[in-house]
C-alpha cells in the first residue's frame, strides 16, 4: 500500500488532480505520469471516443512547431503528423476572386490544420493507457475550496454532488476555468478578461467530387474585408472549416443578418467566389452558434503550492494566431522541465513556472490581437505584402541577424517575449528601409543594399 498524504490522509501520497482532459489536461497528465506521479483526471464532458459527435468550439486547429515539440515529448508527434495537412502559407480571396499568396516561412516550413476532436481523442486513449492516470468522465468541478484543498464535484450521469479532497490540483479547465474562478476571490490574486466587439460563426465549404479539395489544400484561405474577415482551414475529407470573424453590431454584422435571404446577399457580395462551395451556409449560419472572443490574463497562476493553472485557464487568447493549444502544449513542456530539474520541490517549480511563463503568454495575448488586423485587413495591401517579401529576402540573406516575427512565433522556440521585442525592433527597420523599396527587384539596388548592411551593422 502507498503512504498516505498528511493533508488528505484518504489519498495515496503524490496523487496529482488534473481538472479538464481537454487538448493541455490530457499532454499534462502524460507528462506528469511519465515522471512517476498518479493522476487523477476530471472531466465535465462525456468521453468524446464514445459518441458520434461532440465537437467543441473550432474543429481544426493549426498546429506549429511549439505544439510539435510538446507532443513529441511525449511520442506521439509522428502519428499525429500522418492526419495533419501542411498549410504553407495564406491564400487570400479578393472581393473580385482574385488570388494571392503569401508564405509562413522558408521552403518546408508549415503550420498543420489538425481535427480537435481527433487530437483529442488520440491524447484521451495515451491517456487511459497510461499505467498512474485515471480519468473520469462526467464529473463538473463546481466549486474549489482552496484552503481545505477540497473539491465540490458534481456527477452529471446521477446528478449528485461530493465534496472530496486534492493533493495537490492543476487546473487544465479551459477560458471559463473554475480552478481560476475560486483564485479569483484570493488576496492579491489579479485578474482581467477583455471581450473583443467580435463574434465568430463556424461554417463549412463542402468537399469536391470524390473527396477532392475544391480550393488549395496545402494554405489557410482568408477572404480579408478591412473591419472583417473570414478564414478556412482544410480537413482530411476535402472539406474546409470556415471561420466567421466578424462585429456584433452595425451596418455589416451578425445584428444585421436575421434573415437566410440577407446572408445569401451579403455573402454573394462580400465572398462570391466561396458562396458556390457553402451549399449548407444559410442552416449553418442559424443552426451554429455565435461565440465571443475574449482575452484572459490573471496572476499568480498558482495558490500556495497547492494549486497551478496551465493553458487557457490562465491565458486564454483570441485565435487569430493559432498559438493557444500551441502556448498550452509548451507550457506542459516547459513544466516538465522544471519537473526534471527539481524533483518534488513545488515550492520551487510553481514560482518558477508562472514566472517564466506569464511575460511570454501576454506577450502572446498581444500578438495575437495584433495577427487581427493583419489578417483581416492589411494582407490586402499590396505595400504591406511587398514589405513581407523583403523580409524574406532579407532572412535569406543575413539568417543570423532576421528572423520575421512570424516565423520567431511560429517555427521557433524563442520566448514570445523576446519574438514581439524582436518584432518590435525589426519592424522599426523595416518603416525605415520601405520608403526607398518599390518592388522586389528594389531590394538588389545597390543603395538599397548599402542601406541594409548599414541596418544589419547597427544590429549585429
Ligand atoms: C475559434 C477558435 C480557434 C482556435 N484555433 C486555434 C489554433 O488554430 N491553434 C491553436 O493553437 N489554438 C487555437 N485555439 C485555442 C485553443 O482552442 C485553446 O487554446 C485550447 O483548446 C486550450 O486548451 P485547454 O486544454 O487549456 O482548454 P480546453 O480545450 O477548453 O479544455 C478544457 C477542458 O476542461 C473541461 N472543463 C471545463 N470546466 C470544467 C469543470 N468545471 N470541471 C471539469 N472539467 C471542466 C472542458 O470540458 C474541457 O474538456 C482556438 C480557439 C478558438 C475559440
Ligand atoms: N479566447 C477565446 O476567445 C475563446 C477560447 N475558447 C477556448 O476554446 C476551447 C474550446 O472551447 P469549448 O470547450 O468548446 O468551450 P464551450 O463553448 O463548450 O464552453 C465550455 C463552457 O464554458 C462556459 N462558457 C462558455 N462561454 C462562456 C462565457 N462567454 N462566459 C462564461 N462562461 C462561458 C460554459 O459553461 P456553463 O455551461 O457552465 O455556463 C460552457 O459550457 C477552449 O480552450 C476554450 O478555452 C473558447 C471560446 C472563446
Ligand atoms: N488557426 C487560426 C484560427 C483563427 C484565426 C487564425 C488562425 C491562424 O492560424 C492564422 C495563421 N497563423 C495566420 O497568421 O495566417
Amino acid at each position: 500500500m502507498l503512504p498516505s498524504s498528511p493533508a488528505n490522509p484518504q489519498l495515496p501520497a503524490e496523487t496529482l488532480t488534473v481538472m479538464g482532459a481537454g487538448l493541455v489536461g490530457c499532454l499534462l497528465a502524460l507528462y506528469l505520469a511519465r515522471h512517476g506521479h498518479s493522476v487523477e483526471v476530471f472531466e465535465r464532458r462525456p468521453d468524446i471516443r464514445g459518441e458520434a459527435k461532440v465537437e467543441a468550439r473550432s474543429i481544426n486547429l493549426a498546429l506549429s512547431d511549439r505544439g510539435w515539440r510538446a507532443l513529441e515529448g511525449v511520442g506521439i508527434a509522428e502519428e499525429v503528423r500522418e492526419v495533419a495537412i501542411a498549410m504553407r502559407g495564406r491564400m487570400m480571396h479578393g472581393v473580385d476572386g482574385q488570388l494571392t499568396f503569401q508564405k509562413y516561412g522558408q521552403d518546408g516550413q508549415a503550420i498543420y490544420s489538425v481535427s480537435r476532436a481527433g487530437l483529442n481523442r488520440r491524447m484521451l486513449d495515451l491517456v487511459e493507457q497510461q499505467p498512474g492516470i485515471r480519468v473520469q468522465f462526467e464529473q463538473h468541478c463546481q466549486r474549489v475550496d482552496l484552503r481545505r484543498s477540497q473539491l465540490e464535484m458534481r456527477d452529471e450521469t446521477t446528478g449528485q454532488t461530493r465534496t472530496q479532497p486534492y493533493q495537490r490540483l492543476f487546473g487544465s479547465d479551459g477560458a471559463y476555468s473554475a480552478v481560476r474562478g475560486a483564485m479569483q476571490r484570493t488576496d492579491r490574486f489579479n485578474y482581467s478578461q477583455q471581450y473583443l466587439d467580435y463574434g465568430y460563426k463556424e461554417l463549412s465549404i463542402a468537399a469536391g467530387p470524390d473527396g477532392s479539395w475544391p480550393i488549395e489544400k496545402h494554405a489557410l484561405h482568408i477572404w480579408p474585408r478591412g473591419q472583417y474577415m473570414m478564414i478556412a482551414l482544410p480537413n482530411l475529407d476535402g472539406s474546409f472549416n470556415c471561420t466567421l470573424f466578424f462585429p456584433y453590431e452595425g451596418a455589416n454584422s451578425f445584428a444585421a443578418l436575421q434573415t437566410p435571404a440577407q446572408v445569401r446577399t451579403f455573402f454573394a457580395e462580400h465572398f462570391a467566389d466561396a458562396l458556390p462551395l457553402m451549399p449548407d451556409l444559410e442552416t449553418e449560419f442559424f443552426a451554429n452558434p455565435t461565440s465571443s472572443l475574449v482575452t484572459v490574463r490573471c496572476f499568480p497562476w498558482s495558490y500556495n503550492d497547492d494549486v497551478l493553472l496551465l493553458g487557457d485557464a490562465s491565458h486564454a487568447i483570441v485565435p487569430f494566431y493559432g498559438q493557444g493549444m500551441n502556448s498550452g502544449f509548451e507550457d506542459c513542456a516547459v513544466l516538465a522541465e522544471l519537473l526534471e530539474e527539481h524533483g518534488s520541490d513545488w515550492t520551487n517549480i510553481m514560482r518558477r513556472f508562472e514566472a517564466m511563463r506569464k511575460p511570454n503568454t501576454d506577450a502572446m495575448a498581444d500578438l495575437a490581437v495584433y495577427n487581427f488586423y493583419e489578417m483581416r485587413d492589411r494582407v490586402a495591401d499590396p505595400r504591406f505584402l511587398l514589405q513581407k517579401k523583403i523580409e524574406g529576402k532579407l532572412a535569406a540573406q543575413y539568417p543570423a541577424q532576421w528572423q520575421p516575427l512570424y516565423s520567431q512565433v511560429t517555427f521557433s522556440q524563442l520566448p514570445y517575449a523576446e519574438a514581439l521585442a524582436n518584432g518590435q525592433a525589426q519592424e522599426q527597420v523595416m518603416q525605415r528601409l520601405m520608403p526607398h523599396i518599390q518592388s522586389e527587384a528594389d531590394y538588389e539596388r545597390p543603395e538599397v543594399q548599402a542601406l541594409v548592411a548599414a541596418e544589419m551593422a547597427r544590429r549585429s
